[in-house]
């Protein structure tokens, strides 16, 4: 079945991504291209609606984002958003100029009937409580335009072509501080743009079965299985698929969470009767490490080491000709942007993501096009249990980065047994609106301090390690808050770890924000 697809071309604003999930959450495809695709692929493109993001430029400087203005010949809507706004008025014979004032965050908007905003009211008729961000404005509308929204400060706020369908506003619908932010995007992209709202996870099965079969036809594909999210979905659709023709392979390298290698093979080999070497590589993968502080170097070395296991499992295998892997869009997306950053690295992220050329695999990545919370729906839609598709993520080096410095098997066990107390205490613990502090977290765990200090249990006196726990807010994990725990939960923890598990005889939280603290501590 062919998708209506929407086009957003996005000219760097902070927010674009969000433009896309709403998109999609009306259950309309979308993609994210850069400002200046080539017309020629916008046509090839076929978007049955344009959407022109915000960005961080001023339409009237001379090094503004550009777009090939052929896009408003196509004789399809587009909604112009912030900078899309001023550059459709910029091009269209309209005039923007830099505002006297910076408006910045809640405004309210009082519209005039349009298509745009039709039916989208509750009872306060006609206004609208939206998110602004932008120093530059409309002060002249384009020919055959007319105002359909304003502000005290912005008196061109909102503005309509309806005879050619081209909508612009100055606020961000795509932001959830706009109350009807998502109302305005549903309008424009389903009665506007007349998209089907074909994009639903039962739909998408059935493409992704139908185009993994056909790219892959009788060869074996390869997978390295971690037990996270991504990962395990792909193993699941791909199985879906070309049954037996997947082997997955899950590399122990003895830093992985209480149970974890148990959990994956009954899940995945037991129940859904995947394919899966289990290789426990953990005798590898410590004396390896032995004696290395670096944080750099153990990454180096856990990256190096699962490319090792991975060749060697391959090898075995005699007709692979496909490695699969759980990348997702925001992968995607990220380092498209990446390849044109100036960014400092502040840490190599392993995963088998950066395998060897020389396995000459060809990559099967089937989740590409999904955003995280479209690859949890799916996961569920294929079978996999809720509770193991709304985990939090857990980095490829595992435990390897949550001990400092030297990594010994002795530590990974204390540790594996702490945080593996915090998240039960997470899971059963309870806000007053009934959500786990488990589902409020975007992502916890412990981490070992290879330090001693003192204590005293049973009028003896204890010499042993400290634990931190970790617990963070996030929706990218590009920032992050720490997680305002309830005190009770944590004391509750910190007992039971310390009454539990001989060792550690001290528990500490972890009240740092990224920036300028990282999530992981290595
Ligand atoms: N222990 C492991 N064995 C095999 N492959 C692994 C292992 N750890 C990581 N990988 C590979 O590295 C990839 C990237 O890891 P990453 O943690 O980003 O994703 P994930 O584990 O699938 O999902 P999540 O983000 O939920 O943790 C995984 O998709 C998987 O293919
Ligand atoms: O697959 C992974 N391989 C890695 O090497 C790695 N290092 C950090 N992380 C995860 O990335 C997010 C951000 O972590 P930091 O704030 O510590 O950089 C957090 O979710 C971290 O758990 C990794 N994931
Ligand atoms: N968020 C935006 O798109 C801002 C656009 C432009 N830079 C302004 O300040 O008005
Ligand atoms: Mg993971």
């Amino acid at each position: 079945m062919q998708q209506d697809k929407i086009l957003i071309l996005d000219f760097g604003s902070q927010v674009t991504q969000l433009i896309a999930r709403r998109v999609r959450e009306a259950h309309v495809y979308c993609e994210l291209h850069p400002y200046d695709m080539p017309l020629s692929e916008i046509k090839a493109f076929n978007p049955k609606g344009i959407i022109l993001s915000g960005s961080p430029q001023s339409v009237y400087d001379d090094a503004n984002y550009h777009a090939d203005i052929g896009l408003f010949d196509l004789g399809v809507p587009v909604l112009g958003i912030c900078y899309g706004m001023q550059f459709m008025a910029h091009h269209l014979g309209g005039e923007v100029a830099a505002g006297n004032q910076r408006e910045f965050g809640y405004a309210q908007v009082q519209t005039i009937d349009s298509k745009l905003t039709k039916n989208i009211f509750d009872e306060q008729a006609n206004t609208l409580d939206v998110w602004m961000s932008h120093g530059d404005k409309v002060v002249k509308l384009p020919e055959n335009f007319q105002i359909i929204g304003k502000t005290d400060s912005c008196p061109i706020a909102m503005m309509a072509n309806e005879a050619k369908q081209f909508y612009g506003i100055q606020f961000h619908p795509e932001v959830t501080h706009t109350k009807q932010g998502k109302a305005l995007i549903n309008r424009f992209v389903l009665e506007i743009c007349g998209a089907n709202p074909s994009w639903t996870m039962p739909n998408y099965i059935d493409e992704a079965v139908a185009k993994i079969r056909a790219q892959v036809g009788s060869d074996e594909v390869i997978l390295g299985l971690s037990g996270g999210v991504d990962s395990s979905v792909a193993a699941a659709l791909i199985h879906r698929a070309i049954g037996d023709q997947l082997t997955c392979v899950f590399v122990d390298h003895g830093l992985l969470r209480l149970n974890e290698a148990e959990n994956v093979m009954t899940m995945f080999a037991k129940n859904l009767g995947v394919k899966v070497i289990h290789v426990d590589a953990s005798e590898q993968f410590m004396s390896k490490l032995a004696g290395v502080t670096d944080p750099e170097r153990k990454r180096k070395i856990i990256g190096a080491e699962f490319i090792e296991v991975f060749d060697a499992e391959e090898k075995k295998l005699t007709n692979a000709k496909w490695l699969a892997q759980g990348t997702i869009y925001p992968d995607v997306i990220e380092s498209a942007g990446a390849k044109n950053s100036k960014a400092h690295a502040i840490k190599s992220h392993h995963n088998v993501g950066g395998l060897p050329e020389n396995m000459k695999l060809q990559l099967l990545e089937p989740l590409r096009d999904l955003f995280k919370d479209e690859v949890r729906e799916l996961g569920v839609a294929l079978g996999l249990p809720r509770e193991m598709v709304y985990r939090h993520p857990f980095p490829g080096p595992g435990l390897g980065v949550r001990i400092l410095g030297e990594v010994k098997r002795e530590y990974a066990d204390l540790l594996r047994r702490a945080d593996d107390i915090f998240i039960q205490e997470l899971r059963n613990t309870f806000n007053e609106k009934g959500e786990s502090w488990y589902d409020l977290t975007s992502q916890a765990f412990a981490v070992f301090l290879p330090v001693k200090s003192v204590g005293v249990m049973g009028d003896g006196r204890t010499y042993d390690y400290v634990v931190a726990l970790r617990a963070v807010v996030t929706s990218d994990f590009m920032t992050a808050h720490w997680a305002e725990l309830p005190y009770s939960l944590l004391g509750k923890v910190s007992n039971r770890i310390i009454n539990e598990i001989k060792g550690i005889n001290r528990v500490v939280y972890d009240v740092s924000g990224k920036p300028p603290a990282t999530i992981e501590w290595e």
